[in-house]
């Protein structure tokens, strides 16, 4: 029998896909970066023929290199950057203006006017989340407002539009399936993630036609079948959920209290809360964890902008280092004397505090400060700002049964120091699995369980594995002290009070 499972991982730099053997262990992969664009500032665009041609050419990579051929493969997963978004033409596919992405701040005017009008409230209670830029359902209003022509051809049912996993379905199916899954839609600002239903009324308020928008399905479901021709032989479509909620799955917290934190770009942290639908009061967003078997499994979420980005900025923009992996081994020369902060606000600041205006700041500057002690405030503000989400979380829902374990996942997480120091700012221990594609294995366990080949939540749980656990070393004064200056640094960072 077939057991070989495909997993695209279509993420905000670049497009991986995963072929992973009946034993559910990577055994190929194929990667490729595109282009961010810039158009002005806080704008963030991608050109959806730069994502599909990823898509297509790393897939096809991953499957010659696994050594098979496409009928070998069971299933296809896909899992992708959330909230990002794309309008495209019904009859050709083609796209009406490039993807907006996530780190987008442009529709601020607009989540102001509404915040000014009270409405963050009815959004928050329908959907999870709050009225900022980084949610898709402003986006689209911005190109149906923007795009010449959009509105008009949106109401005579011309266009579509969706996210990324939805778009690549549409173009992977030869333009037959417009669908999303529940997770994706949970991140959209117009899904109503109690009824699991499109919400009219939010969709009327920000004048989104209904009918530009995708069915919505379990993580697990039938997404139609690829087009013959893109590989070969058709693969059907098996699973499919945003990035985040995938590596919840391929971390395999299935358990509520159970925790995941994703160091990649940015970094995104989520509580599995089970059924509870739990409504924060410390601005972190409720969503939909997975869907499955048309059961809702909720989440607590917390969102930083920035995390490994930050190493990117001391490599590309202070050329400090030359390569991400330096870091950490600069941070470790530091000197403990000096207490420099660095509030990595660059696109503002997500959650807990969600100041889309905030810039960075970088405080407590001596004539001795160099390279190395701005090594350890980027590291360190991911480690802060982690401890800030768990703090959230435990207001939110009270501290797990048996204390918090964090499991880790994401590039950053190759550095042992800032693993070491993240353990010892949460002051709880934080477990590195084995297999770091996390991601693309929640895409790949939803695909294959779907079709049968692979176990359910309670086997794939056991074979989640352990490389490493970090254990909290840090003494209580000079934690509470590294907190205290962090929170310092914050406050004067925040634009409001
Ligand atoms: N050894 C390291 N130490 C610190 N940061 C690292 C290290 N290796 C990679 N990174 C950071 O991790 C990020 C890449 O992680 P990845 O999970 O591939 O991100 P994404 O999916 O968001 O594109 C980059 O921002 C990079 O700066
Ligand atoms: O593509 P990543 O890994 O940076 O993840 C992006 C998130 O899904 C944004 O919400």
């Amino acid at each position: 029998m077939n057991e070989c499972i495909l997993a695209i991982d279509q993420g905000t730099t670049s497009t991986r896909a995963i072929v992973f053997d009946g034993s559910m262990k990577p055994v190929a992969t194929s990667q490729k970066e595109f282009t961010q664009l810039y158009p002005a500032s806080g704008w963030v665009e991608h050109d959806p023929e730069d994502i599909w041609e990823t898509v297509v050419s790393t897939a096809g990579e991953a499957i010659a290199k696994a050594g098979l051929q496409p009928s070998q493969i069971a299933a296809l997963g896909i899992t992708n950057q959330r909230e990002t978004v794309v309008i495209w033409e019904r009859s050709t596919g083609r796209p009406v203006h490039n993807a907006i992405v996530w780190q987008d701040r442009r529709t601020e005017p607009l989540c102001a006017r509404l915040r000014g009008e009270g409405l963050e409230e009815l959004f928050t209670a329908r959907t999870g989340l709050l009225l900022d830029p980084y949610f898709s359902g402003t986006k689209i209003a911005w190109l149906l407002d923007n795009v010449s022509g959009a509105r008009e051809r949106a109401e005579r049912g011309e266009l579509l539009a969706g996210t990324v996993d939805t778009y690549l379905i549409w173009r992977l199916t030869g333009g037959r399936v417009h669908a999303t899954d529940a997770t994706n839609a949970s991140r959209t600002l117009v899904f109503n993630i109690a009824t699991q239903q499109w919400d009219s009324e939010l969709l009327s308020i920000l004048d989104i036609p209904r009918s530009l928008l995708p069915e919505v399905k379990d993580c697990g479901d039938d997404f139609g079948i690829t087009d013959a021709s893109l590989f070969g032989a058709p693969i059907a479509i098996r699973g499919v959920a945003g990035d985040q909620q995938a590596a919840t799955i391929g971390q395999a917290c299935f358990r509520p209290g159970m925790m995941k934190s994703t160091y990649g770009t940015g970094c995104f942290a989520l509580l599995n809360t089970g059924t509870d639908m739990v409504a924060s009061t410390n601005r972190l967003l409720t969503t939909v964890a997975y869907r499955i078997g048309g059961r809702t499994t909720y989440a607590l979420e917390g969102s930083i902008f920035i995390a490994g980005a930050a190493i990117q900025w001391l490599r590309d923009g202070m050329k400090l280092i030359s390569t991400a992996r330096q870091s950490g081994e600069l941070a470790a020369e530091a000197d403990p004397a000096q207490n420099v902060y660095l509030v990595p606000a660059f696109v503002g600041l997500g959650a807990p505090h969600w100041d889309a205006e905030a810039r960075g700041a970088i405080f407590g500057l001596t004539r001795n400060t160099g390279p190395a002690e701005f090594a350890r405030a980027a590291l360190e503000s991911v480690a802060f700002q982690t401890g800030d989400l768990l703090e959230a979380m435990r207001r939110d829902w009270g501290a797990p049964a048996g204390g918090t374990v964090l499991r880790v996942d994401g590039g950053m997480v190759a550095s042992d120091w800032t693993m070491q120091r993240l353990a010892d700012i949460l002051d709880a221990p934080v477990d590195r699995p084995i297999v770091l594609e996390t991601t693309a294995l929640g895409a790949a366990w939803l695909a294959g369980h779907q079709a049968g080949v692979w176990p359910g939540p309670e086997e794939f749980s056991k074979s989640w594995a352990l490389e490493r656990r970090f254990e909290p070393r840090m003494d209580h004064e000079t934690r509470a002290a590294k907190l205290q200056g962090w929170h310092d640094a914050v406050r004067r960072t925040l634009t409001q009070s």
